[in-house]
């Protein structure tokens, strides 16, 4: 479960949330939503331990979230993807460095980029970047899944791609938390938690 209790986040002397406290449990999809500027992306960050809160207490199975690095993957909407090295590389980077075994091209394949696996990303469209940036979805083992606007330049096809690996990771017992201004089939959400904008 992840829990979340009286989190509070003051920016630019603005309070963005106060006392905010929800759960969600293992197989849960939490749709984030709110109008730009409430919050969002600062409390996803926060809940990963990226953003260092006024107040609050954040627990992932009862740990505290500092010690829960290898039980999460966080996709920021400026996704961490290395726009001079391709696609293949910025995969090997990732999974070379956890020491996985995972099949470069077969993922490639998956996220519908086969023949432009080694050009460097910059060269890719948009969605096509994005698409990068979500191939660590695919090869995840990571309990809680923290997406900041994943669908932002994904086609529809992609989309409902995306849609059946969040029904996946639930099934498997995982954990998404997902921000995006799209709205997100109903019977993939769980819980639905919308931020005000506060003046
Ligand atoms: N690095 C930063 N330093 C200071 N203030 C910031 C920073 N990033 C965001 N903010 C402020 O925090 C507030 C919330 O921003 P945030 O990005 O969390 O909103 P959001 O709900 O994700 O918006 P959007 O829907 O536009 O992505 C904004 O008023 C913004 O000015």
């Amino acid at each position: 479960m992840l829990s979340a209790k009286q989190l509070t986040c003051i920016r630019n002397q603005r309070v963005l949330f106060e006392n905010l406290s929800f759960s969600v449990q293992s197989g849960q999809l939490m749709y984030l939503t709110g109008p730009n500027g409430a919050g969002k992306s600062t409390l996803l960050r926060s809940l990963v331990g990226l953003h260092q809160l006024q107040q609050g207490n954040i627990e992932l199975s009862q740990e505290p979230i500092e010690d829960c690095g290898a039980d999460i993957l966080f996709i920021g909407h400026k996704a961490a993807v290395n726009e001079w090295l391709s696609a293949r590389q910025n995969i090997e980077h990732w999974f070379g460095l956890k020491d996985q075994i995972v099949d470069p091209q077969q993922l490639i394949n998956k996220v519908g980029l086969a023949g432009l696996a080694d050009i460097p990303v910059r060269f890719l469209s948009a969605g096509q970047k994005r698409r990068v940036a979500l191939v660590r979805l695919w090869a995840s083992d990571a309990k809680l899944w923290v997406l900041d606007e994943p669908f932002t330049s994904i086609d529809v096809t992609g989309v409902s791609v995306l849609n059946q690996l969040f029904e996946r990771h639930k099934k498997h017992g995982g954990i998404v938390v997902v921000t995006s201004h799209q709205v997100l089939p109903e019977s993939l959400v769980d819980v639905t938690l919308n931020l005000e904008y506060r003046f």
